[in-house]
């Protein structure tokens, strides 16, 4: 049995809408997104002793092999200089969500590294003052420090409540092809050069899947068109999750190409997942706050 105190789970990020609303002198987009946090995640385990170490597991382990400086490496090698200590120890991460793919796997990763090394290495640290080094290590990090659902605003580190999720379902899918989030960036640029979305009208809280996704719908993903544009193959698991029975919404996550098609329960997205092709990466379930499951499998609340 893991000890769990040096164990870290590091959910999946959804960006249930994206809109890029401006962008900076230095070229980094401006959002408006709502980032909500999914039962599918990497999990991150520390042994002590010895110099600084990564070891990869897990069935996406394979995708990070050649990874010169994995983000985990990086975040601990932050917060060490940051606390005046030498880096050690082994980080061993359990690869399971795809890599380059909008759901933020390694901003997780890097996240859950900073919680699980504060601990470890005695420091002690809150969120507040992990998350000007969780900027540091990339735009996403921040909200996946807390892996809460929240609203992102300036280039992903300004959060702010996210409307109160109701109990619903969700299916991940990804056409097993990696994205670059700069190139997609790139391509909305050269497709809207200088066109850019409000923010979205969201309420404080849903009271059901179905009126989630009638306010999501009227919100969009600004990367999807340039995604399709790089990857045609986005396009496909669109209409195949738009195709399962009890589908609510399907849209792209983040810069892609993994999509998210919301269902009633997290019972009901388990078994549409099961209908896509094995092909494919899938998954289906529930939200999480914190790590830990929003609802049971049926849609009541979790602990109820
Ligand atoms: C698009 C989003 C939406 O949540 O998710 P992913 O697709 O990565 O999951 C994020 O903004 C990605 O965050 P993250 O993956 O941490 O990005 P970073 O490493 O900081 O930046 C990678 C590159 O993306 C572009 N970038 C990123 C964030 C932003 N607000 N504007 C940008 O233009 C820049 O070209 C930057 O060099
Ligand atoms: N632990 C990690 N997991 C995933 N990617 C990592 C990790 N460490 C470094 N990376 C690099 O970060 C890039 C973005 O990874 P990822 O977070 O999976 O993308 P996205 O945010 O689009 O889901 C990858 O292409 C990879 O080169």
């Amino acid at each position: 049995m893991p000890d769990t105190a040096l164990a870290e789970t590091a959910p999946a990020k959804i960006n249930l809408h994206l809109h890029v609303v401006g962008r900076r002198a230095d070229g980094y987009h401006l959002l408006d997104s709502l980032a909500a946090f999914a039962g599918a995640a990497d999990a991150l385990r520390y042994r002590p002793g010895g110099p600084l170490a990564l070891a990869l597991e897990g069935p996406e382990a394979g995708a990070l092999a050649a990874e010169p400086d994995n983000l985990v490496l990086r975040a601990a090698r932050l917060l060490a200089e940051a606390a005046g200590r030498a880096p050690g120890g082994t980080l061993v991460l359990e690869k399971h969500l795809p890599v380059a793919s909008g759901i933020g796997g390694g901003s997780a990763d890097a996240a859950a590294a900073l919680r699980l090394l504060s601990r470890a290495w005695g420091l002690g640290w809150e969120t507040a003052r992990l998350a000007p080094l969780a900027a540091r290590l990339g735009a996403d990090v921040p909200v996946c420090l807390d892996s809460r659902a929240a609203r992102m605003g300036g280039v992903g580190e300004r959060l702010s409540a996210a409307p109160a999720l109701p109990p619903a379902g969700l299916v991940l899918a990804n056409p097993r092809v990696p994205l670059a989030t700069p190139a997609v960036f790139r391509a909305r640029q050269e497709m809207r050069p200088g066109g850019f979305s409000a923010e979205a009208a969201l309420p404080a809280a849903w009271a059901d899947a179905g009126a989630m996704a009638r306010d999501l719908a009227a919100c969009g993903n600004d990367l999807e068109a340039p995604a399709i544009a790089l990857c045609p193959a986005v396009a496909d698991v669109l209409a195949a999750l738009r195709a399962l029975p009890g589908c609510l919404l399907a849209r792209m996550s983040g810069s892609g190409a993994t999509c998210f098609g919301l269902f009633e329960t997290p019972a009901a997205a388990a078994g549409a997942a099961r209908h896509l092709p094995s092909a494919w990466w899938r998954w289906g379930g529930g939200f999480t706050t914190g790590g830990r499951p929003l609802y049971s499998a049926a849609g009541e609340p979790a602990g109820a």
